[in-house]
């Protein structure tokens, strides 16, 4: 699905109603339906429920008025309060207005002045529905609508935004002035960008995504490079298990990774292999951590390779791992090698070698900053998985901060500049292949700021890789179930104390999901 700024939307919905002729009244209708069935979705029937509508005086308050009247025809008892006299409203919300007001009686339409009474209707409610501001917010947010707003999120009521949470920028997700803490936004149309980046993330909360019916054709005509994953998407590309199958099927991941104190990394990666249906996997590690690895994994074949004084993998292991990388199907490199000055010369020279589907991480992608050029050696596209550190060391002009603040557009332009597949990750992952295109990743959740979740990640990469997914398939089919691993894990353990291996014991369950 793609994922639009404001303006492109503006557009997709003023074509609907001008080519299309489908009258703005009628998307209207279709987007307050939609918002009532995810809102109900998520809290349950609304029958007997209060719930508080705030309407500006834009379309996106025409699309609360039509929320209020479905409310109130389901047997909820609705208030809805309007920020601007009726005489203000546009003329979709106009007509939105005078329905509600048939259905619900006058008293139910309560101006927006005395503040107290606001407040206490708010506390009053179980439910608050901001439909204040939505893609037509052009600055910051000042005067009654900033009260508002303020009084939403201190009503200690979840909120329910209409399109986007009022107050959030659609394309850039920054806070103009103050903005709605939604619980669940239910976003019109197509998902606006404003709710996967930048502080969108954490006012959005739950994102769901209604169809109000704009014609295929006029979305295909949107010129946006960002789509946002979707489960259907992930489950084409997943490998199918026939019953003729024995383990060579799924192919021979072979993971360069571990160091002292590292054997956790290496562990993690093969286990998260193994978990996502790879037939076999084989660790290359330094020789003296090697029986770490053995005892640690019973599942896993490791090799002993030749090692540097701190016992890492030394120069001398090339010789070793340029076979090893070539009797697999696909090869990850990186997780906890460490960047001993030997180990990167290492990587550099290993890098040129790589001839088959691979992912590189953590320590790699280290050894490989300012020096990305090396990547055109490789045969197949490479798929490189930094977070934003790594991403700014492979950047040399960039920080950390400044990758956070255009997740988007860097992963775009580094894919497409260096000719890989891209998965920036953190709190939705952005991943972006050569053509410079970027995918969203709207699952996983904050429990997975924890150690070692990238090591897994690279191990279902590569895991997916060697089943004989192409490598935008199969990152994105990665970080996708990666994410609902971690969320699985998140809803049983809560998010605290989440570990790295509870996310790898979740990913059959993950994958049940898809084969249901
Ligand atoms: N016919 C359509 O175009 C459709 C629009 N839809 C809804 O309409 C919304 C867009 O509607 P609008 O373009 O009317 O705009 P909004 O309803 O988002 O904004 C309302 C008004 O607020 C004003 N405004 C901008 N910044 C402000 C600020 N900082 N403080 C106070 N007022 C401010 C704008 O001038 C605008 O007139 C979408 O987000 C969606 O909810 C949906 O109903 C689907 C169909
Ligand atoms: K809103």
């Amino acid at each position: 699905m793609k994922v639009v700024t404001a303006a492109q939307m503006q557009a997709l919905d003023r074509r609907t109603i001008v080519e299309g002729r489908i009258p703005g009244i009628v998307l209207m209708e279709r987007a307050g339906q939609g918002v009532v069935k995810h809102l109900e979705a998520q809290f349950g029937s609304s029958r007997g429920k209060t719930v508080t509508v705030v309407c500006g005086k834009g379309n996106n308050g025409g699309d609360g008025l039509v929320v209020a009247r479905l409310l109130h025809r389901s047997g909820a008892k609705i208030r809805a309060l309007l920020l601007e006299p009726v005489s203000a409203l546009t003329r979709d919300a106009a007509v939105m207005y005078r329905r509600f007001m048939r259905a619900a009686g006058k008293s139910s339409i309560i101006p927006f002045r005395v503040e107290d009474r606001i407040r206490s209707l708010l506390a009053a409610s179980d439910l608050a529905i901001d439909a204040i501001l939505g893609t037509g917010l052009s600055t910051d947010v000042t005067g009654t609508y900033r009260d508002a707003i303020n009084l939403i999120n201190q009503c200690g009521r979840p909120a329910v935004a209409v399109d986007i949470p009022s107050g959030i920028h659609a394309d850039s997700g920054s806070v103009l002035g103050t903005a709605i803490d939604a619980s669940l936004t239910v976003t019109l149309g197509l998902p606006k960008v404003g709710l996967y980046v930048g502080q969108g993330i954490d006012h959005a909360g739950i994102v769901q995504v209604v169809d109000i019916g704009i014609p295929p054709s006029f979305v295909a005509d949107v010129d946006s490079h960002v789509t946002l994953l979707d489960k259907e998407t992930v489950r084409h590309s997943l490998p199918r298990r026939h019953a003729s199958a024995h383990k060579g099927t799924f192919g021979h991941a072979g993971i360069i990774a571990g160091s002292v104190g590292k054997t956790g990394a290496a562990a993690l990666a093969a286990q998260a292999a193994l978990r996502t249906g790879t037939g076999l996997v084989t660790v290359a590690t330094p020789a003296s951590v090697n029986d770490v690895l053995e005892a640690k994994l019973l599942e896993v074949m490791t090799v002993p390779c030749p090692e540097t004084d701190a016992r890492t993998l030394s120069r001398d292991s090339l010789g070793l791992l340029i076979p090893f990388m070539q009797s697999k199907t696909a090869v990850a490199v990186g997780p906890g090698i460490s960047t001993h000055s030997e180990t990167v010369g290492l990587i550099r020279a290993l890098v040129e070698h790589l001839d088959r589907p691979s992912v590189i991480d953590a320590d790699a992608l280290t050894a490989l900053a300012g020096q990305t050029s090396l990547l055109a050696e490789c045969t197949v596209t490479p798929i490189l998985t930094p977070h934003p550190g790594e991403m700014a060391r492979l950047e040399s002009d960039a920080t950390t901060q400044s990758v956070n603040a255009d997740r988007i557009g860097i992963a775009g332009r580094f894919a497409r500049r260096v000719g890989v597949v891209l998965v920036l990750k953190g709190a939705r992952s952005v991943i972006a292949k050569p053509d410079g295109s970027v995918a969203i990743c709207p699952t996983g959740n904050p429990g997975m700021a924890t150690a070692g979740t990238g090591d897994v990640l690279t191990g279902m990469t590569v895991g997916l890789l060697a089943q004989g997914l192409p490598p935008w398939e199969a990152a994105c089919a990665a970080t996708y179930i990666h994410g609902m691993a971690g969320d699985l894990a998140g809803q049983r353990l809560g998010e605290a104390g989440l570990l790295a291996r509870d996310v790898i014991e979740q990913i059959p369950y993950a994958l049940q999901i898809f084969s249901r």
